[in-house]
């Protein structure tokens, strides 16, 4: 019958093109310690990994208690292993009492199990007040608590990650007999790893790590005795140098066949083994998914994590709900808005002033007896009733050189100009009709230079005077008593949606919001989830039992419900306050911006999956967020574009929707038309397919 917890033999493991375990093998006996040795990048780490299922391997085999890690029935990851990382990985939202009853909840154990494995827990590690913060605590409480969590389920074989480093040497010498209480009454094994090689004389068993390789593996005192020392540290120089020399015999080899042996015995001893394991052999049935595929108690616990790790954390609180609706303010009070006091230049040389003092209405137009018109001062007649406008502001200038000159150096965005006797010329172009003289053409017309150089501005000042001007026109003829009608443009354009009223805001509105949703969902998910593996809680998460689907299914549903939140705000905000006008269903556009933040969270979520940290994620969401503002049609219509890049704009996650969201509010649309579905699909789409990719990325990272 096997007597071994961990077997490890002829395992490989490489990131890219480096082995970092060459063929290693180890072997861990029940009830014992073992003292696994090493300098730092040896790879400790990464076989810990591989024996608690974190990490796949090339080849070679490794069983944990009987079964393969990984496999579901193996209790590996899961509760019959206590893992404590390197790194503290619990969550710095939590207090020391919320990181012990996640894990125990994570481990699926009975809330009376957890307080009363706790209480003996505070006693035994000098565990700080269960309600302080993680975040208030020294580095050495944290340590401790970390600790904790690794043995609150009271696993069969407990890894710990350098526990003792920054720890009170009584404190250290404390844990040490524990360890050695618990492995002899509890038949736990235990591996540890430490820089302090001396500790490890209170091992049962070390292995000491060099180069992927175990140099050698045995008790203490033999390998003291055979390399008749007083160090371990001598020991291991005395190994390495060996290796060095290539004169150390393959560790692999020689125990190679004594491992295959007890493999098999080990895999026919199964389930004799596993009865006697029967308290974390309960847990591991137990922490099988009881809705065929989540577990409802760990996705509380991890629904509950979640929530703490919002709510006490002002700074997320604040971002998350605030700064939608402190973007949509800045865009309401901002863009698309009409231009205010655009200071244009006026020469005046019919009344010699822009100002017009003395300037009477009743004098410009007159109608003799025979029906003509005569006009008189109709400059000011024009600068000062339909110039009158909050666009321009009106500068008067003595010289057209001295205007140009201020344009030039941006006091001015255009000049207008008019000739001496412009009202005569106006009445005789009048008069001449199709005969009129070049000469009267040019002096009965209003010159205007404008600065292009802003393009949206000259243009809004060119359709600005072009429509005042119109107006002019039109009480002009009116006046003069002509045909109604008489002076408006021969193109007649009547709106069937819509109004030429309403500010550009309105249409760029729903790009923004639409752009907007999906960028906030994708940075809270990507940045939340990076961090939760960055802390190491993900991975811990893992090896307690939980699985990567019931992380993922926890965040996106706590996200979701920020994510209701959020979209209600722009709703809100837009059609209840400042009264937007909308003719379709408000539900509809909810469930588009709504959809559209889900849309933007699986975004976040294959960034989270396929970047390793912070800055690489945000540079990817940047990176893939500036050209989708660009080719999603709210800066530019998409109808500018060559053919190819239209298409290739509205396969895109943020155009069709954008498309979809004007023609709901402006023309009505219902989800029963089909030019309302691909709006509604596109984000479902992309959302199944972003999940997909993640899945796959996160897979490939094992
Ligand atoms: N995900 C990864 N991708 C690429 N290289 C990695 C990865 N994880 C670890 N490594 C590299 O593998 C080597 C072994 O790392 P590992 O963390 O296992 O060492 P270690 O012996 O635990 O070191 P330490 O005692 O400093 O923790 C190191 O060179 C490390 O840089």
């Amino acid at each position: 019958m096997s007597n071994y917890s961990v077997l490890v033999q002829d395992v490989v493991k490489s990131y890219g093109h480096t082995q970092i375990l060459k063929k290693l093998c180890m072997t861990v006996e029940k009830g014992q310690i073992y003292g696994l040795l090493g300098s730092s990048g040896c790879g400790k780490t990464t076989l810990l990994n591989a024996i608690v299922g974190r990490k796949r391997i090339e080849s070679g085999e490794i069983w944990v208690l009987g079964g393969k890690p990984g496999d579901p029935a193996s209790g590996v990851p899961g509760p019959k292993v206590g893992y404590m990382p390197q790194e503290i990985s619990l969550t710095r939202e939590f207090t020391v009492k919320d990181a012990i009853f996640y894990f125990g909840r994570i481990y699926n154990m009975k809330e009376s199990d957890i307080k009363a494995r706790y209480k003996e827990l505070l006693d035994l590690l000098h565990l700080p007040p269960d309600d302080r913060s993680l975040k208030d605590c020294s580095g050495g409480q944290q340590r401790r608590v970390s600790f904790a969590v690794a043995l609150i389920h009271q696993p069969k074989l407990l890894i710990l990650d350098e526990p003792t480093v920054g720890i009170d040497p009584l404190l250290r010498e404390k844990i040490w007999s524990y360890l050695i209480d618990i492995t002899k009454r509890e038949n736990l094994s235990v591996i540890i790893t430490t820089h302090y090689i001396e500790e490890c004389r209170q091992a049962d068993k070390i292995g000491l790590m060099r180069d992927g390789r175990l140099l050698t593996e045995d008790s203490p005192a033999n390998l003291l005795r055979t390399f008749n020392t007083d160090t371990l540290e001598e020991v291991f120089l005395s190994l390495s140098r060996q290796q060095e020399a290539g004169v150390l015999p393959e560790k692999s080899q020689a125990i190679g066949s004594f491992v295959e042996s007890s493999l098999h015995d080990s895999a026919a001893s199964v389930p004799s083994d596993w009865q006697r394991y029967s308290s974390t052999e309960g847990l591991t049935k137990q922490s099988r998914g009881n809705f065929g595929f989540v577990n409802k108690r760990r996705m509380n616990a991890m629904f509950d994590k979640n929530l703490k790790q919002f709510y006490r954390n002002v700074f997320a609180v604040l971002f998350l709900l605030l700064i939608p609706v402190i973007v949509m303010l800045v865009t309401i009070y901002s863009i698309g808005l009409d231009m205010k006091n655009i200071p244009i230049g006026i020469i005046n040389d019919e009344e010699m002033s822009a100002h017009c003092p003395d300037f009477s209405l009743n004098d410009t137009v007159l109608v003799d007896k025979s029906h003509s018109c005569h006009f008189h001062n109709l400059s000011c007649r024009f600068l000062k009733y339909h110039l009158d406008h909050p666009m321009i502001k009106k500068v008067e200038y003595d010289s057209i050189d001295t205007a140009i000159d201020d344009v030039t150096h941006g006091k001015l965005y255009g000049i207008m100009y008019f000739a001496e006797n412009y009202s005569s010329y106006l009445e005789q172009r009048l008069h001449d009709d199709i005969s009129a003289s070049n000469e009267v053409l040019d002096l009965s017309t209003i010159k205007v230079r404008l600065d292009m150089s802003n393009q949206q501005i000259g243009i809004s000042v060119k359709n600005k005077l072009t429509t005042l001007y119109l107006d002019f026109q039109k009480s002009l003829f009116k006046d003069c008593k002509f045909a109604k009608g008489f002076g408006d443009l021969p193109v007649q354009t009547n709106y069937e949606y819509g109004s030429m009223d309403e500010p550009y805001q309105i249409f760029m509105m729903p790009g923004i919001v639409i752009t907007m949703t999906f960028f906030f969902g994708s940075m809270m998910t990507s940045q939340i989830l990076i961090t939760e593996k960055l802390e190491g809680v993900w991975d811990r998460s893992i090896i307690a039992g939980a699985t990567s689907l019931e992380l993922i299914i926890s965040h996106f549903s706590f996200q979701a419900c920020i994510a209701v939140i959020q979209s209600l705000e722009v709703i809100i905000l837009l059609y209840g306050i400042y009264q937007y006008e909308y003719v379709g269903s408000l539900f509809l556009v909810y469930a588009l911006i709504y959809l559209e933040g889900i849309c933007g969270m699986a975004f976040g979520l294959f960034v989270s999956a396929s970047c390793s940290n912070i800055s690489m994620a945000s540079n990817a969401t940047l990176g893939f967020y500036l050209p989708l503002i660009v080719l999603s049609g709210c800066i530019w219509p998409l109808q500018g574009m060559s053919n190819a890049l239209q298409t290739f704009a509205r396969l895109l996650p943020v155009a069709v929707p954008i498309e979809t969201l004007i023609k709901i509010t402006k023309k009505g649309l219902s989800v029963d038309s089909w030019q309302v579905i691909p709006g509604l699909a596109t984000p479902v789409i992309w959302t199944v397919i972003f999940v997909v990719l993640s899945i796959i990325f996160m897979k490939r990272q094992q």
